[in-house]
């Protein structure tokens, strides 16, 4: 499918989840990373979820994070040239949800791209090769474009891989794993 059919289907399926069922399945890809072997770095990005979109709760991968005293990294979105700026979390960190009702710190530590090791993914729908989609802007396909060639990329999904997504282009960059529920999906 097209990247446009495959945002239109994607939305409808996260719609039709209840609050609850986003609430365990947010738990079982926390859980399920838990088993993974990514634990050996020190800065980890992550997203703040769009609760309004019905995204993944990342609460709990925070909790991990923060558990295991990793630098956790967030950032903010800047829609009028699609660059993301990041910020350090700590125990002061401040949020407020932008406009387009992403929580984002109000200020905090810079941290270049470069220095990030890991960084989790939103994405709408990805493929069994590990191209994925999110709402069609391309902030993540730029901030990837920015980050060191080793940087970990991996992808959380409440839905198990399409078979493939037909219209990628060069800029479109892969990721190494994506993470559901159930399984731990590697890409080459
Ligand atoms: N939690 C989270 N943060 C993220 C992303 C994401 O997917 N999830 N992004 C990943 O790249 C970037 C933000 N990307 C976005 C791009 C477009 C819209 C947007 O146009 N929203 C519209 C309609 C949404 C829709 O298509 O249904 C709106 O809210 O009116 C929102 C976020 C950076 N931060
Ligand atoms: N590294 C880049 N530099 C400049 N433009 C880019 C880059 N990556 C992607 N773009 C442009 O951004 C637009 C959106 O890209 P795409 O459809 O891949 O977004 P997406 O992956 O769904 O969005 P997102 O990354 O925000 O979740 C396209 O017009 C694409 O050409």
């Amino acid at each position: 499918m097209t990247k446009q059919e495959l945002r239109k289907k994607y939305k409808q399926l996260r719609q039709n989840l209840t609050k609850n069922e986003i609430e365990e399945k947010s738990l079982a890809i926390a859980n399920q990373l838990l088993e993974s072997a990514i634990w050996d770095y020190s800065f980890y990005h992550i997203f703040l979820p769009i609760e309004e979109q019905n995204e993944i709760n990342t609460e709990y991968i925070l909790n991990i994070l923060a558990g295991k005293d990793k630098n956790i990294i967030v950032s903010k979105s800047n829609f009028s040239d699609i660059s993301m700026s990041h910020f350090l979390l700590t125990d002061n960190t401040r949020f407020k949800k932008n406009k387009y009702n992403i929580p984002e710190p109000i200020s905090g530590i810079s941290i270049e791209s470069k220095s990030i090791d890991v960084v989790f993914i939103p994405l709408l729908a990805y493929d069994v090769m590990g191209n994925r989609i999110g709402y069609g802007k391309g902030f993540y396909d730029r901030f990837l474009a920015s980050c060191k060639p080793e940087i970990i990329k991996i992808g959380l999904s409440l839905f198990n891989p399409e078979k493939e997504i037909i219209n990628t282009t060069i800029e479109d960059i892969t990721l190494d794993y994506c993470v559901t529920p159930n399984s731990i999906y590697k890409f080459e």
